[in-house]
């Protein structure tokens, strides 16, 4: 089966969603980690629109690129003007891209409405703006805006502009759901009608408005269409573009379409989670293939199943995207679930022992006191450790005291705290101010523990998150506090449940202190 061309557009249409920014130096890493994915085009920008953009188109020639061809977005010469003279089109000849890709206009009501231009007119606008960059570029690709919404309204004039583009000598012409509304059942019988107007190569792209912008992408390929275009996370306009992060799988693995390689595939999720971190977000967890959670089993019925065949829970081997598969511990686990956790944990653990129900059933009392382990392990391996008597006692806390006050009005508060720990036979007693009381205790225990232990130093707490549960006591709450740490080694959380915030902050902060000892430990061992 012939190649798809993936064209992605996460520096250009990616970047128009609304907390997406890239700097030009972010945008070149991301040219080059999505040439190294397999993508065929990486749209870079509208060189017209704003200077980082020219930039952009500068610096990317500096660097080298395995296959990928960079191209610039435009649009339409404007009304009353030619081509030559046109500031958008000059701009994007003289970014000198491998490629440009120009938007038309094929709704009529956008014609009279944004362009307040005759229908005769717009085709002009089409025809002698591709033309003119035809003579200039390499490649020329045209994106027709609203292609389906147009298409629905008046089909004759929506296939004119297309044929306008063809006549111009376009090398690619890519039917465009702008507004995001179409759905896949409406695509076949358009398609085949598109397909009876023009001969040249046909590509898509579509937007996420109506959950459906994959769905429609992959319907459009199996009708025929070679060129997809998307964004990496589907970042974009509104609710989105088509997310190639999906795409890109199911055209490779389920659709059995030539696009990127085995190794490539496999370079996915990684490629996905370095654009959140250079777009300064959060990723997806929950979203397809990439998701830390596309691969998670939660239900104790599904952990037994994966253990026994993968494919009962699983619509891939998460590997072949670059994932893996986890075991969530909770109050729908199973006895499944904890040696599956075992396991990941190098513990020894019978499904015969008793143990084994003793630790479910002391996992469900805790849930519904409110802790909760899938986002605090290290609090899990450390409560199975406990039941199997097999934690070492580094040290016992006597005491804490923490105070927190504010003596005038116009004084920033202070927060002091002081602790009595018992390491083997000693004793310790220490204080420290902090910038908060949390901060504080967190300065006591590590003062007075250091001594001991002086690799908690390489310690940090990288997050802290508190969660008032639903008891309607408003500030006589249970809180539950979730803290994540790190090493160099690695990152672990644990949790603390209490109606006083302190202590639940204690007791995560305690067990993140004993999980780091006994990560050490077991790595002496070996
Ligand atoms: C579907 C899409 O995603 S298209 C891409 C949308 N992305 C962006 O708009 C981001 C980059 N845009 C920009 O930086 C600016 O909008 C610019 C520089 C392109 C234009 O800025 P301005 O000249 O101030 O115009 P403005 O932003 O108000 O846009 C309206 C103008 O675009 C024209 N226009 C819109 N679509 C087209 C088209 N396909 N062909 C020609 N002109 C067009 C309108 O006719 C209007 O021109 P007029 O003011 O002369 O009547
Ligand atoms: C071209 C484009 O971004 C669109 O029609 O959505």
């Amino acid at each position: 089966m012939s190649l798809i061309r993936l064209y992605d557009t996460t520096l250009r249409d990616g970047t128009q969603a609304e907390d997406v920014s890239f700097l030009v130096a972010d945008k070149i890493r991301i040219a080059q980690k999505l040439d190294e994915l397999g993508i065929h085009y990486i749209e870079g920008g509208w060189p017209g629109s704003n200077p980082k953009d020219i930039a952009f188109f500068k610096d990317v020639k500096k660097v080298s690129l395995k296959q990928t061809k960079i191209a610039a977005f435009g649009s339409t010469r404007r009304a009353k003007t030619t081509p030559d003279k046109d500031a958008n089109i000059r701009t994007l000849v003289q970014a000198e891209p491998d490629v440009v890709t120009i938007f038309g206009k094929t709704w009529d009501f956008h014609v009279h409405e944004a362009l307040r231009i005759s229908l005769e007119e717009n085709l002009e606008l089409i025809y002698d703006s591709l033309a003119y960059l035809k003579q200039h570029v390499a490649e020329v690709i045209y994106d027709a805006e609203h292609f389906f919404d147009g298409y629905k309204a008046n089909p004759e004039y929506a296939l004119k502009t297309l044929k306008a583009a063809q006549d111009a000598g376009a090398d690619c012409i890519v039917l465009c759901d702008t507004n995001g509304g179409t759905l896949p059942y409406e695509l076949p019988a358009i398609l085949a009608e598109v397909k009876k107007a023009v001969s040249t190569d046909l590509g898509i792209h579509t937007h996420n408005d109506s959950e459906c912008a994959v769905a429609n992408s992959l319907v459009a390929v199996e009708h025929g269409i070679v060129h997809v275009q998307g964004t990496m996370n589907g970042f974009g306009e509104r609710c989105g573009n088509a997310n190639l992060c999906s795409i890109i799988p199911a055209l490779r693995l389920k659709m059995g379409r030539e696009c990127v390689n085995d190794a490539q595939l496999k370079a996915l999720r990684s490629t996905s989670r370095y654009i959140y971190e250079l777009a300064n977000l959060v990723p997806n967890k929950h979203q397809a293939y990439v998701g830390n959670s596309a691969f998670a089993h939660k239900g104790g019925v599904h952990v037994s199943a994966i253990q026994r065949h993968p494919e009962t829970y699983e619509h891939i081997r998460p590997e072949q995207v670059g994932n893996v598969t986890r075991v969530l511990v909770s109050d729908l686990s199973g006895r499944s679930n904890i040696l599956a956790k075992a396991e990941q944990f190098s513990i020894n653990l019978d499904s015969k022992d008793p143990i084994t129900q003793e630790i479910l059933e002391n996992l469900k009392e805790m849930e519904n006191k409110g802790f909760q382990f899938e986002g605090a392990e290290a609090s899990f391996e450390l409560l199975m450790r406990r039941a199997l008597g097999t934690l070492r006692q580094f040290f016992s806390v006597i005491g804490f005291r923490v105070i927190d006050s504010r003596r005038h009005e116009d004084e920033m508060p202070l927060s002091e705290a002081t602790i009595q720990v018992k390491v083997g036979g000693k004793i310790e007693h220490t204080a420290a101010e902090g910038s908060g009381p949390v901060n504080a205790l967190d300065n006591a225990l590590r003062k007075a523990l250091e001594k001991f232990y002086p690799q908690i130093r390489e310690m940090r707490l990288l997050d802290y998150k508190v969660r008032v549960l639903p008891a309607g006591k408003g500030t006589a709450s249970i809180t539950r506090v979730l803290i994540e740490s790190g090493d160099k080694d690695g990152r672990w959380g644990t949790v603390g449940v209490s109606d006083n915030i302190i202590d639940a902050s204690y007791q995560a902060l305690v067990d993140a202190l004993i999980y780091k000892l006994v990560k050490d430990l077991e790595e002496k061992k070996g």
